[in-house]
């Protein structure tokens, strides 16, 4: 099963390892020309309906792949108005090879005979709402010819999530779906094929440009919309806190405060304007601080504990109460990692461990990534919780999904790193599930360590990755 979001996620990563969408396309609109063969017989007569996206751009294709049928095109509304490319170029191949391809602007004028088979390539995921027209004319007049109906996809004006439509659709006898089964498709009373489409499994198993449209910012936001987070750390180190807190302002936060020791806050005062303390007395987090720190942490949307705490039993009791007594999400990083298996919380954790905290979490390792990702895996769903394991290949697994990133370099093992990308985890966890927030922080760490590398060679700072995280979140940089 595959939603219509992770589908454009892996189209746009399958992509970038080299497998361009056109050739996608390709693969469906051929896919969909076979099943016309198992429907009717060489020489049958095919109308082809065609929309302006890349379902109609597969159905293009399709009709390339039929020049032994009686074929004929129909393509709802202007070609200019053909909204990709790829689409756009397989409009051209039918008018240059002088197939039976006519642009219809409105449905009134759609005459489609009486043909042995319809290829409905009219919408596909890209559905929002109900059918307009022509489209609900035409799926119309689809539904009330006694051909066999083809559906590219998803039958036009059903959701592939939900199997709903809002309005008219067309009854298919049969859809071509690419790649993975739709959850809309099951609840249909239609035969459905799954077409394998030539998309690497690797697409879906490592992290990608495809995993930050999940981002897309809505223009209209206001503030407060992409989440306040509160970072609980500080003790023996300093700066830790203030590296989690800058980058999770840099990932997107709207808002991060740090609730530290006073013996912290006056140290990183004076590193940023945008820091927001919130002190505690003494020198490190103790029991005493515990309810302060809760009802601070029930006005934010995430916490992120961990960054600098040190390892005092005090402070590590602390912070296992902590845990057992909050029910937010939170990004669990450094020597809070260690309380986590012992903890029975009602909190949504995403822990952050290198491998030698994951050892000492309980959890096994292995130098092979693959071998790596199933013990992962195991762990985090023995503990329940969501899993980023550090390391060449960063490992990412709640016990159900399993992901790894490739992005990073050895350089990025100077300190610092695991607190930029534990704040970058805070604020993704903000607007992201635990999981994705895991995939998506992993692979922008990385690439914004790579870039630094890129320009200032090794020698990386903390700081270097913090100011690139921005670009590293943008799904249009290259
Ligand atoms: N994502 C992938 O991996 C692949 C996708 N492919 C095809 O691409 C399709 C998705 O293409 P697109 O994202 O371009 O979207 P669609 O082609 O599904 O539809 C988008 C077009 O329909 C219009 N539209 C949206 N809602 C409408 C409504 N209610 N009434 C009338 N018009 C409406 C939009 O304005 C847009 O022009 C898939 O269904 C599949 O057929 C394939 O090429 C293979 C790979
Ligand atoms: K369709």
């Amino acid at each position: 099963m595959i939603t219509s979001d992770r589908m454009a996620a892996v189209d746009r990563n399958a992509e970038a390892l080299c497998v361009p969408r056109k050739q996608l396309m390709e693969s469906s609109g051929n896919a969909v020309a076979r099943a016309v063969r198992r429907l009717a017989d060489a020489g049958a007569s095919v109308v082809v309906v065609a929309g302006r996206g890349n379902n109609g751009g597969d159905a293009f294709v399709a009709a390339r792949f039929l020049d032994d049928y009686d074929v004929s095109v129909r393509l709802l509304g202007r070609p200019e108005s053909i909204t990709t490319d790829i689409a756009r170029e397989n409009w051209e191949a039918l008018r240059a090879g002088e197939y039976d391809a006519e642009a219809v602007t409105d449905a009134t004028g759609l005459d489609l005979g009486d043909p042995d088979v319809v290829v409905d390539g009219m919408l596909g995921t890209g559905v929002t709402g109900a059918l307009r027209e022509p489209e609900a004319t035409a799926a119309a007049a689809i539904n009330g010819l006694d051909a066999s109906v083809l559906s590219v996809d998803v039958p036009s004006g059903i959701d592939a999530d939900t199997g709903e439509s809002a309005g008219v659709a067309v009854e298919a006898d049969r859809v071509v779906t690419f790649h993975d089964e739709k959850p809309g498709l099951s609840a249909l009373d239609v035969d459905v094929t799954v077409a394998d489409i030539g998309i690497p499994d690797a697409a879906e198993l490592f992290t990608g440009p495809g995993d930050l449209l999940a981002l897309g910012r809505p223009s209209q936001s206001h503030k407060g919309d992409f989440g306040e987070v509160l970072v609980v750390g500080g003790g023996p180190y300093t700066g830790a806190p203030a590296l989690a807190a800058q980058s999770a302002l840099r990932a997107g936060a709207d808002l991060v405060r740090i609730a530290c020791p006073g013996s912290v806050a006056r140290e990183i005062q004076g590193y940023s304007e945008n820091l927001i303390l919130r002190p505690y007395d003494g020198d490190h987090l103790a029991s005493e601080h515990v309810g302060d720190v809760l009802s601070l942490a029930a006005d934010h949307d995430v916490v992120v504990l961990g960054p600098g705490l040190g390892s005092r039993d005090e402070t590590l009791a602390a912070a296992g109460e902590f845990l057992d007594r909050y029910d937010g999400t939170a990004v669990v990083d450094a020597d809070a990692l260690q309380v986590v298996p012992e903890v029975d919380t009602e909190a949504t954790l995403l822990c952050t461990p290198h491998q030698g905290e994951l050892r000492k979490m309980g959890g096994e390792t292995d130098e092979d990534w693959r071998t790596r990702a199933e013990l992962v895996a195991d762990f985090a769903a023995d503990l329940g919780h969501v899993l980023l394991v550090k390391g060449a290949y960063d490992v990412i697994a709640d016990g159900e999904e399993t992901r790894v990133n490739r992005t990073g370099n050895p350089g990025m093992t100077v300190g610092g790193t695991g607190d930029v990308l534990a704040g970058a985890a805070g604020a993704l966890a903000c607007v992201l599930p635990p999981f994705q927030a895991a995939a998506v922080a992993a692979y922008a760490n990385g690439r914004a360590g790579d870039a630094a590398v890129e320009e200032n060679g090794y020698g990386l700072l903390a700081t270097d990755l913090i100011d690139r995280l921005p670009a590293a979140l943008r799904s249009d940089t290259r």
